[in-house]
């Protein structure tokens, strides 16, 4: 071509030519803007994982895409019209490539029956485990509220809940459950009826085939292969299908073409409500769980963390009937080999401590420990990212980036740079992010039995030790009462802590009576000769208000201790009331904040306080001591705190 803006005879522009050029530069292959757009994209797996996707047999293929579009109209099909809606893979605005070398519309089931409905004349499509960069584009096209921060994550709004409503979970209770699971005072399981949860059932499932396009994630649940579970997601939104992208174990192409039906399915129909004049309903929110049927279904909530929680609590009703604990749990190894569990309730320390620089994740929140070892429930984390800090949580920090959701943070609006100090939509900001982000993550992530099990609370009263050892009915007490104190309201002025106890240190996922979990760890600690431990991640030199949160670093410091053993070979002294051993040196940290009353200024308030919080683990504990739920051994029960006539 030549050099000269002119042709040959010297008037008028020279055409743009398909092919080489005449100097061998390459030139575009294409006669329309469409052709040229088809070009940029190549072929590849429907899905998201690594690796090289096997070359299969084109009749196979089509064979298991027709199997995987029947499976998923079978799952949004109304149970009281006709048998499925006819659904087709892919974006509806993909569609105007029609011609094009895109692929479009590539696959759809059509329902065999005469269509009676106006719903049954309109397709379903579906948006099968997108990648990670398509489900940013379908947030950022589609979802106000989604942008990219200057890091790379994806940040969205979860809406008006930007927290859990553990007050709207339902659980259908028929002949079996009603005797398996654990109802009444205490218990997480609202009871519903199975009537009710059809019709929400069928509310939900009317209103996302009444979308232009649904999300639809097949992935797994527990890391070991002899109890992994098979899980799809149906949702409205990117944010919804990215965020448990992030949070389930992502399949390989060979494991996605061969999912063949879920073991459960989720309908996530958050940004509809529920119908006040559906029987139990109490609100417009309502997540319901319905273990016959294999289902849950998720009305007037987006919040994310219901999906991944409601996944919880089905792993906390299979696996015990497995022999198998589950656990609210954070979880590392060592380089020789060492596990710690860490339990705690929201905002203790799970995720953070668990994330140590010199040790191995295997998980933050959610395991599982059978006869061969702990395992991972999930292929994510979901770190807390209020007052976030670079120097304290580098790795969480740093896993900040392309691929993760953040939830509700505030950013500038030009340089999209985080404010992690922002509680402006709530200061239950979250980042949601694949495990593999943290770099050094145990995979796959199971381990072998564990050696330090630490129950972490966070104690605004500022009266529990740092650190302290505990034996085995202890561990227990403490399991049991699921202990923390977390301050209220931070912003009206000094708040009283309030103190919450939690069985097993996740009541709101348990579905079965707290002793039943808390007998599989007792039995599985003294099998396995691991040690228990209580840590304050709390308050020192008073209560919220007077004193202050125990520093990270220091937390840390009695963290290694127990993790390198040196911790056992300190001096111990046993505590007033609450007969807590407590060392008396850990290196690295002060030795006199390590008996609270050291730190307190006055006295009389520290006894006070102290006796006010043994009151209230007493009174806590009653629930399980008294009447039909009574099942706790007198060595649990002395366990507890002791207040003297005096
Ligand atoms: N001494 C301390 N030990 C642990 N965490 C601390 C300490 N001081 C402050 N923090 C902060 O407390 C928060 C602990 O939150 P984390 O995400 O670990 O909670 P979690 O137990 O994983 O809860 P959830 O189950 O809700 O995810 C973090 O924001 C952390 O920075
Ligand atoms: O579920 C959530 O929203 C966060 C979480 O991990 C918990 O509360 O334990
Ligand atoms: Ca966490
Ligand atoms: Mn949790």
């Amino acid at each position: 071509m030549p050099t000269s803006e002119y042709d040959g005879n010297g008037n008028g522009l020279t055409r743009i030519e398909v092919g080489d050029d005449e100097e061998g530069h390459p030139t575009v292959k294409a006669q329309t803007i469409d052709e040229l757009h088809s070009l940029q994209k190549k072929k590849s797996a429907p899905s998201t994982p690594k690796g090289t996707f096997p070359a299969s047999n084109s009749v196979f293929t089509e064979e298991r895409n027709k199997q995987q579009l029947e499976s998923i109209s079978a799952s949004l099909a109304s149970l009281t019209r006709e048998s499925g809606p006819k659904v087709v893979k892919g974006d509806p605005a993909a569609r105007k490539f029609e011609g094009s070398r895109v692929e479009h519309v590539p696959h759809q089931i059509l329902t065999p029956t005469i269509a009676v409905s106006d719903s049954a004349l309109k397709f379903t499509h579906v948006l099968y485990n997108l990648s990670p960069a398509e489900l940013y584009e379908q947030a950022i096209k589609y979802e106000k509220g989604s942008f990219i921060t200057s890091t790379g994550a994806l940040a969205t709004l979860s809406g008006a809940k930007t927290g859990r409503c553990p007050r709207d979970k339902r659980v259908v209770k028929d002949d079996v459950t009603k005797n398996e699971l654990w109802w009444g005072k205490g218990s997480p399981n609202i009871e519903m009826d199975e009537h009710s949860f059809m019709v929400n059932r069928e509310r939900a499932v009317d209103y996302l085939n009444s979308l232009d396009k649904v999300f639809v994630n097949d992935q797994f649940l527990n890391w070991d292969p002899e109890n992994k579970i098979k899980v799809r997601i149906v949702s409205a939104r990117a944010y919804h299908s990215l965020f448990m992208h992030n949070m389930c174990i992502r399949p390989t192409p060979e494991e996605l073409e061969n999912f063949g039906t879920p073991d459960f399915t989720i309908y996530n129909a958050g940004q509809f409500p529920c119908n006040r004049y559906t029987h139990y309903m109490t609100s417009s929110t309502s997540i319901d769980l319905s273990l016959a049927r294999k289902e849950m279904v998720i009305l007037g909530t987006q919040y994310a963390g219901e999906m991944k929680k409601g996944l919880f609590s089905l792993m906390h009703y299979l696996m015990p009937k497995r022999q198998i604990l589950s656990l609210h749990s954070g979880c590392n190894m060592g380089k020789g080999g060492d596990v710690a569990l860490f339990f705690g309730l929201s905002g203790t320390g799970k995720t953070t401590l668990s994330t140590d620089h010199n040790r191995y994740l295997i998980g933050d929140d959610e395991h599982c420990w059978s006869e061969s070892g702990v395992s991972n429930i999930e292929g994510g984390c979901y770190a807390k990212c209020i007052d976030l800090s670079r120097e304290n949580e580098p790795d969480i920090w740093n896993a900040i980036k392309f691929g993760t959701v953040l939830e509700n943070v505030v950013f500038d609006e030009h340089f999209r740079e985080v404010d992690y100090t922002d509680k402006s939509v709530t200061e239950n900001t979250r980042a949601a992010y694949p495990i593999e982000y943290i770099p050094n993550v145990k995979l796959p992530c199971v381990g072998p039995h564990p050696k330090n099990v630490i129950l972490l609370a966070c104690d605004a009263f500022g009266v529990l030790p740092p650190v302290s050892r505990l034996n085995l009915s202890q561990t227990m007490y403490h399991f049991i009462s699921g202990y923390t104190a977390l301050v209220a309201g931070t912003e009206e002025g000094i708040e009283e802590p309030k103190a919450t106890f939690s069985a097993c240190f996740g009541a709101a996922f348990i579905m079965l009576h707290p002793t039943k979990y808390a007998a599989m760890l007792a039995e599985k600690m003294q099998n396995h000769g691991a040690n228990g431990w209580l840590v304050n991640t709390g308050w020192s030199g008073g209560s919220y208000g007077c004193g202050n949160r125990i520093k990270l670093s220091y937390t840390r410091k009695i963290i290694d201790a127990i993790h390198s053993g040196s911790l056992l070979d300190a001096e111990y002294k046993k505590t007033e009331i609450f007969g807590l051993e407590i060392p008396n040196k850990v290196e690295g940290v002060p030795s006199e904040i390590l008996e609270p009353e050291n730190t307190w200024s006055d006295k009389q308030a520290y006894k006070d306080t102290l006796l006010k919080l043994a009151g209230l683990f007493n009174k806590n504990f009653e629930t399980f001591t008294i009447g039909e739920n009574n099942q706790v051994t007198e060595e649990i029960l002395a366990a507890g705190p002791i207040i003297g006539d005096a």
